[in-house]
């Protein structure tokens, strides 16, 4: 069980340690066993009754199962820290367009469902493993007491836990069905969040959408919590009716045949009785071992989709100060969105990483003037090179060369939009402007310019030094950006410096928000602003990081008219002159006359000039 290997990657000595003292508790006990049979067997049967030494066995029964079930849960809270740190770093070092393709919903039902019956799971092993001792021991009495006894019970127990497993395969599907049923819950469920002026504002489509969507899902998750429930209750029954029915076979059928003494047959009683209690408790946990399987099996594909060509958090960063002033080139410069084609499939045989799961299946890195395709390179052909045909200007990308057609079942192909290529220059103290239409490719080519996305083909370089995977992490560092989904964190995250409240003061006095918003120690009073103002926020950040590259996508789209002037006219000029790179997303024509150069892109191409 993956669970199982899982637990044990975290800590195998931890494991073996509580194991070792549950198996000392479950011999306890079974010596207890031992001990109540002399007790209650005929005189001259058994070991002679003692209270001393029942008193010590309780004591180790006790001492051994709390150090167990200690060590168990440390290990398991241990496990589910590692777990949740693990899967946080995954999602701040998986690349942008990943994220973006998996959408916030799946994130979001790894993040906190799967977690959560992953840590029930975990939480439940403690108990399992004193319950398995427990187990253990007393068969172990049972061998000892009657040879046949102990291989009649062992066979019923075998054909009980065959017959259960058989009901358990088909309750996991159900399980992993009810999984896949909760993404769709929690996609509901952000939409609720994110849509609910929507949703208020018209009532047919509240209806439809509660009827449809978010209570659909939840309707089928019932149903399959209820079918799965049912399924294994009615094996936990069964494997009871087995036990019972074993229990009636030896009592009124072996013990006559075979002449049973009646000693032996008092100890079988106490041992099967006995028995009855760990075997339910264990039992009774199997469902939550199932979902937790469920869940990680789902934790490892997100994580296996997650997986990079490039680790972004394992990106060699060497402390290096951005450059004082940054003149960044383009050359040839393409990308393709990927499209899922298809259901996510499973990882191949030989858990190598499927074909069609790769994160970036085009990224070439460009190191030395020399372009690594990696890996496989199911390279969309640049115009120009390799003797490929040039991708059609338009939304579509080239088909996928290995031969693949769009109907073809998998995970994402760049047959999405298609940028590029793109050659150009962007120069400190120079202000660009680009322009062009919805669903252009601006905002494309400007998280290519920051360094969020990699290209597929083609270069960017800072002062001449090309931008490849060694210096990526560095490159990113040297601009800043506000794009138009931008975030606003409520505290200067990464900022020091005694003059930080002051230096905040002045950029907001400045800004004109000074009247809504102050800051303490770096923590402003709020964020729950206009659209307007919270841009003007999102601007103090980027106005403290002080780089030399400026890249705003279309800020001044929610400004008043007062400031949007000063924005184009004022900040924009005093940037430029403070020999930083401005480079603005824009569709404000009246201001163009402010722009050094203008870049113009039609449907992800760069228009003539
Ligand atoms: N995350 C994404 N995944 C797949 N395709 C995307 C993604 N983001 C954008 N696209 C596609 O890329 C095209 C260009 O989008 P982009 O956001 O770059 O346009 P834009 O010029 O900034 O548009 P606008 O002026 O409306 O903001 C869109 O038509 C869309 O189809």
């Amino acid at each position: 069980m993956k669970l199982l290997r899982f637990l044990f990657s975290v800590s195998w000595t931890g494991i073996a340690a509580a194991v070792v003292m549950g198996l000392i508790g479950g011999g306890a006990n079974a010596y207890l066993v031992t001990q109540i049979n002399g007790a209650v067997a005929p005189p001259g049967a058994g070991e002679p009754p003692s209270w001393q030494r029942f008193a010590v066995t309780i004591a180790v029964v006790i001492v051994a199962g709390l150090i167990s079930q200690v060590l168990l849960i440390r290990l398991a809270q241990d496990a589910i820290y590692r777990l949740r740190a693990k899967l946080s770093a995954g999602v701040v070092s998986a690349p942008l367009e990943h994220l973006e393709r998996l959408g916030t919903h799946r994130l979001l039902a790894t993040l906190t469902e799967d977690v959560r019956a992953l840590s029930m799971a975990v939480s439940a092993i403690p108990s399992m493993c004193v319950d398995v001792a427990t187990i253990i021991g007393c068969l172990t009495y049972l061998a000892i007491l009657s040879a046949p006894l102990f291989a009649i019970q062992v066979g019923a127990t075998l054909i009980a836990i065959a017959i259960v497993e058989s009901f358990l395969r088909h309750v996991r599907s159900i399980f992993r069905a009810a999984r896949e049923r909760e993404d769709d819950l929690l996609n509901s469920f952000h939409a609720v969040s994110v849509g609910i002026k929507e949703l208020k504002g018209h009532r047919a489509r509240r209806r439809d959408f509660m009827d449809n969507r978010l209570l659909g899902a939840a309707a089928d998750l019932r149903g399959k919590n209820i079918e799965a429930g049912v399924k294994f209750t009615v094996a936990q029954n069964f494997g009871q009716v087995l036990q019972l029915a074993t229990m009636a076979v030896v009592l009124f059928g072996v013990a006559r045949w075979m002449d049973l003494p009646q000693e032996t047959m008092v100890g079988y009683v106490i041992v099967t009785t006995f028995l009855a209690m760990p075997m339910q408790n264990f039992m009774g946990r199997i469902p939550d071992l199932l979902r937790g399987d469920v869940s990680l099996k789902k934790i490892q594909l997100l994580e296996l989709s997650m997986e990079a060509l490039h680790d972004e958090e394992a990106l060699p960063y060497v402390e290096r100060p951005p450059v004082d002033s940054a003149r960044v080139e383009l050359t040839g410069v393409s990308y393709t969105y990927l499209t899922e084609q298809g259901p996510l499939g499973p990882p191949p045989p030989g858990g190598g990483r499927p074909a069609d799961r790769r994160s970036h299946p085009d990224v070439n890195w460009s190191s030395g003037g020399r372009t690594e395709t990696v890996p496989d390179g199911r390279l969309p052909q640049r115009p120009g090179r390799a003797g490929g045909p040039p991708p059609p200007p338009g939304r579509q990308g080239p088909p996928p060369p290995d031969g693949r057609g769009p109907g073809a079942v998998g995970g994402p192909l760049p047959t999405g939009f298609h940028l590029g290529p793109v050659d150009a220059v962007f120069e400190p103290g120079q202000i660009t402007f680009i322009v062009g239409g919805n669903g252009s490719g601006k905002s494309t080519l400007a998280k290519l310019i920051t360094g969020l996305y990699v290209p597929q083909q083609g270069s960017i370089a800072v002062n001449g030094e090309k931008i490849v995977h060694d210096n990526i992490e560095w490159f990113r560092q040297n601009t800043a950006a506000i794009f138009t989904d931008f975030h606003l964190f409520d505290e200067y995250l990464g900022f020091d410096g005694p003059d930080l409240d002051d230096r905040v003061r002045d950029h907001l006095r400045m800004l004109r928000i000074d009247d809504k918003v102050t800051v303490q120690d770096g923590r402003l009073s709020t964020v729950a602003l206009s659209q307007g103002q919270r841009k003007r926020l999102a601007l103090v950040t980027a106005l403290l990081e002080d780089r030399p590259v400026y890249l705003f996508d279309e800020w001044a789209a929610d400004q008043e008219p007062a400031f949007r002037d000063t924005f184009y006219r004022e900040i924009l000029g005093e940037l430029a002159a403070r020999g930083k790179t401005v480079i603005v997303i824009t569709h404000d024509d009246r201001y163009f006359d402010v722009a050094d150069q203008l870049i113009k892109l039609e449907i992800g191409a760069l228009a003539p000039r």
